[in-house]
């Protein structure tokens, strides 16, 4: 039995006992598959199309998907026994805040598309596991709706940052207003990737006004999106507000290091830096006053030829990790990929595809089981490799290899 040091039994220790129990006693077997490789195909013949399409693809060849996955294959974990593991602890603290575990939701965006739950539906089981909840800029739900749907539970907002800055302050501003704590600033995606999943059904959502929900609700780009078109609202100009919107968030120009003092101006909380891959760049976030960063490929879906997320992370760790907090996404699919992040330098560890696969087969629920088994893998993981604690999880766990079989990465 797992907790938090506080005596208090932690929500996802009872998701295993839920499905032996529903299973065995009442023979029903989970809605949502417990195995990390069948998920994608059940998504697939659940989900609407475009939806999955949209989850599933990587850029280019996905060459960078699959050294995601590759990097954490190459790392095998060498465990210890005779050694009590009970009870365990899974917390942490990242920004002076306590969580039950090191994992995170990563920001998925337009989750409308995925199941009519959408990131109410995402945020509500990552509340009822008190998991903090990541809303996107670019999703189907504006920020005053989350919020008054799930009032529980904490919540991180990630930037796509706009050009204008008028517009990058009233988001910003919005998202202090409600309740979010930490700013995640995404730099990886000025503008939007050569992406064959997209490109090839010609399905890109924000350009035709869907994820937009964000900025079409800002009072600052309704005035100004009325100034340019004789008063009209987004909501009568779906299309052409869309295509300004996209203008704004992913103009085709990246921002420079000079820009981060933009968002100091009007964030005063900690600031993380997502899709840093390089050991100078972590450098430069902790020059230039960052709180941290999250190694991150976007999930192989920007630049494809990257390096997997986890090749970089002990570098950057060694770099910075004791200046900022070092985070990382990008492939995490088991118990053992947390396990192997933490242990490589990593103080957060975020979730994304599987989790919308859940969203999309079950709704909330189906959110929720996907966090709440990779935490439960991620407990039992740690027991059987001897940690304890998350400070158990040492370097010295791990060991590269490389065996001619794990040529093929399984998502
Ligand atoms: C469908 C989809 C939408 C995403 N939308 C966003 C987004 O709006 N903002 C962002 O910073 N990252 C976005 N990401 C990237 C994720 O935050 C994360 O980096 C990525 O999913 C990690 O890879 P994995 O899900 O394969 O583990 C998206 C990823 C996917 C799969
Ligand atoms: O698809 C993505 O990776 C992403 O970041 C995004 C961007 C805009 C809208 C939705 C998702």
């Amino acid at each position: 039995m797992s907790g938090n040091g506080d005596d208090e039994p932690v929500p996802y220790a009872q998701y295993l006992k839920s499905i032996l129990e529903k299973g065995i006693l009442l023979g029903t077997p989970p809605v949502v598959t417990t195995n990390p490789n069948s998920l994608e195909e059940q998504a697939k013949k659940i989900m609407p199309k475009k939806g999955w399409e949209y989850i599933k693809g990587g850029a280019g060849e996905a060459s960078t998907m699959d050294a995601d996955r590759l990097a954490f294959r190459q790392w095998k974990i060498v465990p210890r026994v005779l050694t009590p593991t009970t009870p365990r602890d899974l917390s942490t603290t990242l920004f002076g805040e306590r969580y039950d575990t090191p994992v995170l939701m990563a920001p998925i965006g337009v989750q409308s598309w995925y199941h009519d739950d959408k990131e109410i539906g995402t945020a509500t089981a990552c509340a009822n596991l008190r998991v903090p909840f990541t809303l996107s800029t670019a999703a189907s739900t504006n920020i005053e709706e989350l919020v008054e749907k799930v009032p529980q539970g904490p919540k991180w907002f990630q930037l796509y940052w706009p050009l204008d800055e008028e517009i990058t302050a009233s988001i910003l501003s919005r998202a202090k207003t409600n309740g979010f704590k930490v700013l995640v600033v995404t730099l990886d995606t000025w503008t939007l990737a050569w992406r064959p999943y997209d490109l090839d059904p010609a399905s890109v959502p924000f350009i035709v006004g869907e994820g937009d929900e964000v900025g079409f609700n800002d009072p600052v780009f309704r005035r100004k999106f009325a100034e340019r078109t004789d008063g009209e609202t987004p909501e009568e100009s779906k299309v052409q507000a869309g295509m300004y919107w996209c203008s704004e968030v992913f103009p085709g120009v990246s921002r420079s290091w000079e820009d981060l003092k933009i968002l100091k101006k009007y964030w005063d909380g900690p600031i993380v830096l997502k899709g840093v891959l390089s050991v100078e760049d972590a450098k430069l976030a902790v020059q230039h006053g960052m709180d941290g960063v999250i190694v991150s490929t976007h999930g192989g879906r920007q630049l494809d030829g990257a390096v997997g997320s986890l090749d970089v992370l002990p570098d950057i760790a060694d770099a910075v990790g004791d200046k900022i907090t070092v985070m990382i996404d990008s492939g995490i699919r088991t118990g053992a990929d947390v396990l192997k992040a933490v242990a490589l330098g990593a103080k957060g560890v975020f979730l994304g595809r599987p989790v919308v696969y859940g969203l999309g087969i079950d709704g909330a629920a189906g959110a929720e089981a996907v966090i709440a088994g990779i935490l439960a893998d991620f407990d039992l993981t740690m027991g059987f490799s001897g940690a304890k604690t998350i400070g158990d999880i040492k370097r010295s766990l791990l060991k590269k290899v490389s065996y001619p079989g794990d040529v093929k990465a399984n998502l």
